[in-house]
């Protein structure tokens, strides 16, 4: 008989749910992980004879399943949460989010605000992040301090922030940053320009150039509003879709977060071109922007992957609320109830996610090969049971308080809910900090 062979780390679970093939659930099985990477998935006593893992991890109540992936953030803005509530978006943007970030958004805010983000996600059981905001290089050390994988947005949008003063610095700045980091095992990059009323015909044509030069996903809003849709009719004669299209952005390369807003003849443009779609319910609807034709998006064939957006337009950054809602939404939007099984919302949350972010070969699903990005929810709780099918469990029952452990290629950055790799009571000190910061004049004004 073989010795066996050494390795990091065996995890032995109750179930595992690999995401692919889709709908496998399998019963009583480990997962081999060395250097960060998943090496094998076998039934545990197999395991026991073939690998001599340094650390065992025994979850007799728990699924694992594939680290969630939230296809569109604003990390930073989780210290904006509440702030400016009740309101449509473009009332939000330019009376109340853009003023703040022009006073208070620097490097610090960045890094304390995404690492708060950090912290509030690895707890909910997402591992990997797509973020959109300015400082990105902030945002990627903090990433990095919490050992989460992102992919950071190099932003464009056409009026000058703190963080640049013209297209021209957006871009050299995000280019820069990328040149900094690639390739790096837990960072990837998209270009990131900001929607199509922000972000002129030359500067996106720019940045489609970049994108096709370097094979870079493009993360944009898209289709968010009503009121988008007719002031682009107005000042294009076209709606943003087909304005973007014209300029040559659509492809398997496109990110379009939200969507809201389509004719049929636009979801199967969208299919033909095999672009992504990033579906966030939870800010759609506290904006009352509208509802996304989800079902009918995957029945075309569009690759549709769910974000929370900022903390600042949903409070929450949980994942598992925002599988929840988009597989009841989608039901009660289409009145069939058969539409976004939970296998389905999974794979959302998932593999879609890595799909649209180029990293579906790496990230996604428990295949021995990919990272060990991992998340474990336990079922012993009495509202988990009883459990006749975990998989609709994890997505209609389960919530962020059932996550008990989570992994990033392979090391432990949840153990027992409690954060690894990050400090809770900083990040809660640093978030009222900023809260005073940014309120200072507020209350002086109540005061008087
Ligand atoms: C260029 S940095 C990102 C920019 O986006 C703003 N933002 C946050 N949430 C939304 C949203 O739902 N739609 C449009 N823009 C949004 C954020 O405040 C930053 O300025
Ligand atoms: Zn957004």
């Amino acid at each position: 008989m073989m010795d066996p062979v050494k390795i990091d780390t065996l995890l032995e679970a109750r179930w595992i749910i690999p995401v692919e093939p889709a709908g496998a659930v399998l019963h009583g099985h480990a997962i081999a992980i060395d250097q960060g990477m998943i090496r094998a998935i076998l039934p545990r006593a197999e395991a026991h004879v073939q690998f001599e893992p340094r650390e065992r991890v025994v979850m007799n109540s728990h699924a694992l399943i594939p680290g969630l992936i939230n296809l569109h953030t604003h990390a930073a803005m989780s210290l904006m949460r509440g702030m400016a509530d009740d309101l449509p978006l473009m009332e939000w943007l330019t009376h109340h989010i853009w003023p703040a970030e022009a006073k208070h958004v620097d490097q610090g805010f960045v890094f304390d605000g995404t690492r708060l983000a950090c912290a509030e996600m690895l707890q909910g059981g997402v591992t990997c992040f797509n973020d959109m905001y300015l400082f990105p290089e902030a945002a990627a050390r903090a990433a990095l301090a919490a050992g989460m994988r992102a992919s950071i947005g190099m932003i464009a949008i056409d009026f000058p922030t703190a963080y640049a003063s013209d297209p021209d610095d957006y871009l050299t700045k995000g280019l820069a940053l990328r040149d900094d980091y690639n390739p790096h095992s837990l960072l990837s990059f998209c270009f990131a320009p900001h929607a199509p009323y922000t972000v002129g015909d030359k500067n996106l044509s720019r940045v489609l150039t970049y994108a096709e030069q370097l094979d870079v996903p493009i993360h944009i809003h898209l289709h968010e509003t009503g009121d988008e849709i007719d002031n682009s009719l107005k000042s294009y004669g076209m709606r943003p879709l087909e304005r973007i299209h014209k300029l040559g952005l659509l492809g398997p390369n496109l990110i379009a977060v939200h969507m809201v807003h389509l004719t049929g003849g636009e979801i199967e443009l969208l299919a033909q071109q095999g672009c992504s779609v990033a579906h966030c319910p939870s800010s759609n609807l506290k904006h009352a922007s509208g509802l996304a034709p989800v079902a009918a998006l995957i029945e075309a064939g569009v690759n549709v992957g769910l974000g929370t957006d900022s903390a600042a337009s949903n409070s929450r950054l949980k994942m598992f609320e925002e599988m929840r809602l988009a597989a009841l939404l989608a039901k009660g939007q289409s009145g069939r109830a058969e539409v976004l099984p939970a296998w389905q919302v999974l794979q959302m949350a998932t593999l879609n996610g890595a799909r649209a972010l180029g990293l579906g070969d790496r990230i996604g699903s428990l295949v021995p090969g990919k990272a060990a990005d991992i998340a474990a929810v336990d079922f012993s709780s009495l509202d988990m049971a009883p459990c006749y099918d975990p998989v609709s469990h994890l997505v209609y029952a389960a919530g962020r308080e059932h996550v008990s452990h989570v992994w990033v290629n392979g090391k432990m950055l949840l153990r027992d809910s409690e954060l690894t790799t990050l400090d809770r009571e900083e990040l809660v000190h640093r978030a009222e900090f900023w809260r005073e910061q940014m309120t200072t004049g507020v209350i002086a004004v109540h005061e008087k």
